[in-house]
């Protein structure tokens, strides 16, 4: 019982006490002498007017706890001096008792009337009563108490009613505050599915105006979706015996007015009078579900594109791959990746690179079937999943899209108001072909696609297994790569260029080689391109620079003082913004003129440029190092490059300078390219010149140098001034001087 209703029960007592006054008022002359019966009458009426008053004020919210305090103090003041009077004026103790009480209930029925609407029926009882009481008590004589008695029994009884009404009243309120105050829906149906009670959060979250539109309707009738079976067959568990309680689920309602309201749901039985009912608990969870499906969204989208990212993608390729395996069809894995990207994002900034992404994006799901999957899988990687293929089909269906993707980005995009040109490299795997699993497809799709990438610009290739070991290979080399400068396992060899003319020696070429403490010697074609796509050629080259450099150094002072160092470059080093400076203290540090100083550069370098390449370029012609065009004839041998770049030497590939002898085809080749570099104004190097005819025709055409076997191979620092040496003494080296 809490402290209110202990209060509320002062108003019980004091009815209590005026109906034991009455009693002992009637009878207590037979059995009580009058020093026992005045006294007990006394407290009974101080008890009455007490309870009567504390009960009026608790009823009005007006107890307080120091009027609590007073309550006994008052109650004996009261007594002692109706004890008092009474045994001074012994006739007054009935009608003065009466008349003090009807008083009391006067002014209490009158403050219930006027203050609270609730408590009116108990004002008006106390009203009539305590007039009844006043009346009695001045009008009636001893003749007419029974009448007395018999009238104030009835109003008693009726006050009696008024003040448990009351006090259930307070009760009730008090719940009902309680419930609504749940920041939880709540609502208790019967076992036929009818709402008893409901808060006003449930009625708001249902899409009510209030507790009052739920209470006695069906819930089915409240929610749209729901059924009465379904209703029926929710109260079922509250019947079954092991059921766990609260029962939780989760749920999206439909509502009345066609929202869907996303909720937890608790349900638990709950007993009244025997009775079982179903006491629901309603908790919206719209927010947590709108984080979950955030969530859920940044774990399975990329935010650039809106497609598939890579942890969907691996997702969705093992759920193709099973349901392939499982209805006896195939499927394959386009691994795509944009040539340039990199490009474009340096020059342009990021935010260009992300709209460029999105444009590709786009067209690449406008070449694709409803059921293909799209993913960016990183960078600038696409993967394409062609689900469901017929068995024998998926090669052909991988090519035609292939061709229809490498087509559609063919044409050049828009970005910040340039016209960016960007093509693709796409590898192929297909289930169950070129693996079995998931991961095995995109490992081999990956595989394959820089094959096509080695293959040039806009090129596709299906995985095959001589991929595989060349990637096994690239990954042993690249592990055995870290660490291998500071190991000291790489050292130059120089190999000779001498002028095709005079065979005076002008050039060195310095060779990279690698003696791996893991895999012995190995050769630069193995490893470069290892090197190139780790990036780790970035730091290889630095070191090939630095050594050339310190090498013709040392030479300066000797027989090879003031030569020329050729040195290969690869593109990722001219990307790297430190390389100019890199060139200049090289040569600075050991005291070269720049002029002394060559590189090598490949057709793919200047093919693949958006302008950084060149402005590099310009930097290091303004320095005074030459620039070189290496392997020329190999590539795409676009004349627009060597006028572009502005180009000091051109060498002519071995691969013509090998069949010149033989060949008419080769031989014309090597004349068109000897005449049109000197056209140019373009120094010529003829490369991989292994015979004295092969340098005398040369020589003939007018190419200005030779290297190549026949006149000396790769050899180490030590052997070249052996070397250098040795040409002095030869007969027809008139004028050897470096
Ligand atoms: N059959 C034949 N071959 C000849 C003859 N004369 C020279 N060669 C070889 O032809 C290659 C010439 O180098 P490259 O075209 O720059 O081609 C180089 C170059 O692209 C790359 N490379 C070598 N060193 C470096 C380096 O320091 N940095 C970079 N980025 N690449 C390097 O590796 C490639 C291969 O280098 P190497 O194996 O040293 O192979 C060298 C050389 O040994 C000949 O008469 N007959």
């Amino acid at each position: 019982m809490q402290r209110k209703e202990k209060h509320a029960l002062f108003w019980g007592l004091g009815q209590l006490s005026v109906m034991s006054g009455i009693v002992i008022w009637f009878i207590g002359d037979r059995i009580l002498s009058e020093a026992v019966r005045i006294p007990l009458c006394a407290i009974l009426l101080s008890a009455g007017m007490i309870g009567y008053w504390s009960g009026t004020k608790f009823f009005l919210g007006e107890l307080h706890r120091y009027q609590i305090r007073l309550i006994l103090p008052a109650g004996l003041l009261i007594s002692i001096v109706s004890s008092v009077v009474w045994v001074e004026y012994p006739d007054l103790l009935a009608p003065g008792s009466a008349l003090i009480l009807g008083l009391m209930m006067l002014w209490c029925g009158q403050r219930l009337i006027n203050n609270k609407n609730r408590y009116r029926l108990l004002g008006i009882t106390l009203i009539l009563r305590g007039g009844f009481n006043v009346l009695t008590s001045v009008t009636l004589g001893p003749e007419l108490y029974l009448i007395w008695f018999i009238g104030t029994t009835i109003l008693k009884t009726f006050s009696m009613l008024g003040l448990i009404y009351a006090v259930q009243d307070e009760i009730q309120q008090r719940y009902a505050r309680t419930i609504d105050s749940l920041s939880n829906g709540f609502l208790i149906r019967d076992r036929r599915g009818y709402v008893m009670v409901a808060n006003e959060r449930c009625a708001r979250l249902l899409g009510f105006n209030g507790p009052a539109d739920l209470i006695g309707r069906h819930v089915s009738e409240l929610l749209p979706g729901l059924t009465r079976q379904m209703a029926d067959q929710y109260f079922s568990h509250f019947l079954t015996e092991g059921v766990q309680f609260p029962i939780v689920d989760t749920t999206i309602l439909t509502l009345h007015n066609g929202n869907k309201l996303p909720v937890e749901m608790l349900g638990s039985p709950y007993e009244e009078r025997g009775r079982l009912y179903c006491l629901v608990q309603l908790l919206d969870i719209s927010e947590r579900k709108k984080k979950d499906d955030q969530l859920y969204q940044a774990a399975r989208i990329d935010p650039v594109t809106g497609y598939f990212n890579r942890h969907a993608l691996s997702k969705r390729l093992e759920e193709e791959v099973a349901k392939a395996a499982s209805s006896v069809c195939e499927c394959a894995v386009l691994f795509i990746d944009l040539d340039k990207f990199k490009r474009v994002n340096d020059s342009f900034g990021h935010a260009a690179g992300d709209e460029l992404l999105r444009q590709c994006a786009r067209r690449l799901h406008g070449v694709l079937r409803p059921q293909d999957v799209l993913a960016r899988f990183g960078g600038d990687e696409f993967i394409v999943i062609l689900p469901g293929l017929p068995i024998g089909t998926s090669e052909q269906t991988a090519s035609d899209c292939a061709t229809g993707i490498i087509a559609t980005m063919a044409d050049s995009f828009s970005l910040s108001h340039h016209a960016i040109g960007v093509s693709t490299s796409i590898g192929i795997a297909c289930y169950p072909s070129h693996g079995s699993d998931s991961d095995t497809l995109i490992r081999n799709a990956d595989i394959a696609m820089y094959e096509a990438k080695k293959a040039g610009r806009g090129e596709m290739r299906f995985f095959n297994d001589a991929m595989n070991a060349a990637a096994k290979d690239a990954l042993v080399i690249d592990g055995a790569l870290r660490g291998a400068i500071e190991a000291g396992e790489f050292h130059l060899v120089y190999q000779a260029i001498t002028d095709a003319h005079t065979g005076k020696l002008t050039k060195v070429e310095a060779l990279l080689r690698w003696n791996s403490a893991l895999l012995g010697a190995v050769q630069p074609d193995r490893f470069i391109p290892v090197a190139e796509d780790s990036g780790m050629i970035v730091e290889l080259g630095t070191w090939v620079l630095n050594e050339a450099c310190r090498q013709v150094g040392q030479w300066q002072a000797g027989a090879l003082g003031g030569i020329t160092i050729s040195i290969n470059v690869s593109a990722w080093q001219l990307a790297d913004p430190r390389f100019v400076e890199l060139v200049r203290q090289a040569l600075a540090a050991n005291g070269l003129a720049p002029r002394q100083l060559e590189l090598e550069l490949t057709e793919r370098v200047l093919i693949d440029d958006g302008g950084q390449v060149q402005a590099v370029l310009a930097q290091l012609r303004a320095l005074g190092v030459s620039i070189s065009l290496d392997d020329f004839g190999t590539g795409y041998s676009s004349l627009s490059y060597l006028t572009q770049f502005h180009l000091n030497t051109l060498k002519i590939d071995r691969a013509f300078v090998m069949d010149i002898e033989h060949s008419e085809r080769s031989n014309n080749l090597v004349h068109a390219i000897i005449a049109m570099g000197h056209s140019l104004g373009l120094q010529l190097v003829a490369e991989g010149v292994e015979t004295a005819g092969q340098a005398a025709i040369l020589e003939k055409m007018g190419c200005h140098y030779l290297q190549g076997y026949h006149i000396s191979r790769p050899i180490p620092a030590e052997e070249l001034l052996v070397f250098a040496d040795g040409l002095l003494d030869r007969p027809h080296v008139d004028n050897f001087a470096i």
